[in-house]
């Protein structure tokens, strides 16, 4: 099981996730966010992340040389869209050396999608609820009998006493959670974080 902790924004919290045994570190850029950092404050925490844990940089409809530049500014190594980008977007990404995690809502994803995984170029897809950080569910029968790609992502209000029942139904090769570890709203736990990752992976 992928494990990635989004949101992170201090080094307390940064540290309690990869002393957890998490997989993945996300940071947002997302203009409006609770948990936007900058870059320079992003590459701090990029800094304290050893070898081995990925580094991901969270982004929504943003001009792609806003993405760009912060991306390499923080010092991810990739990028996760939430928005309306399109596939010439997507590759313009990958172009600039950076695997993309395409997020959409798992609505979308079987209304429209679910035939053309993989079809933005996208390395993984992460399925979500239609707010993503803001912590709602979607339904599980949502996805009911829709045919899965490979290494998919779990994520939308997982917190550490529903995962485990979510990945044994869903069955997703990987999770990301935001709000189901914050104490507030944008205010990660390291308690939290330690008992999501000790969830996950039991
Ligand atoms: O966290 C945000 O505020 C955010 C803003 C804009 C786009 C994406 C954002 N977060 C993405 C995530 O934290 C996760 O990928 C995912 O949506 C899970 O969120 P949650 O339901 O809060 O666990």
């Amino acid at each position: 099981m992928w494990i990635k902790i989004c949101g992170l924004s201090t080094p307390e919290t940064l540290d309690a996730a990869v002393t957890a045994g998490a997989d993945a570190t996300g940071f947002v850029f997302a203009p409006g966010s609770p948990r936007l950092v900058d870059a320079a404050h992003a590459r701090e925490l990029v800094a304290r992340v050893p070898e081995g844990v990925e580094t991901v940089g969270v982004f929504r409809d943003q001009p792609l040389d806003d993405v760009l530049r912060l991306a390499r500014a923080a010092g991810v190594r990739t990028v996760q869209l939430h928005g309306h980008e399109d596939p010439a977007y997507f590759e313009a990404v990958r172009r600039a050396g950076f695997p993309v995690i395409r997020a959409i809502s798992a609505d979308t994803f079987v209304r429209e999608s679910q035939d053309h995984a993989g079809s933005f170029g996208e390395a993984r897809l992460l399925l979500d609820a239609p707010d993503p950080g803001a912590g709602a569910t979607f339904a599980e029968s949502t996805l009911a009998g829709s045919p899965l790609p490979l290494g998919w992502i779990l994520a939308g209000g997982l917190t550490p006493e529903n995962v485990v029942r979510l990945t044994k139904t869903l069955a997703p090769s990987g999770v990301d959670v935001s709000s189901g570890v914050e104490s507030s709203r944008g205010v990660k736990s390291p308690d939290a974080i330690r008992a999501f990752v000790s969830a996950a992976r039991s």
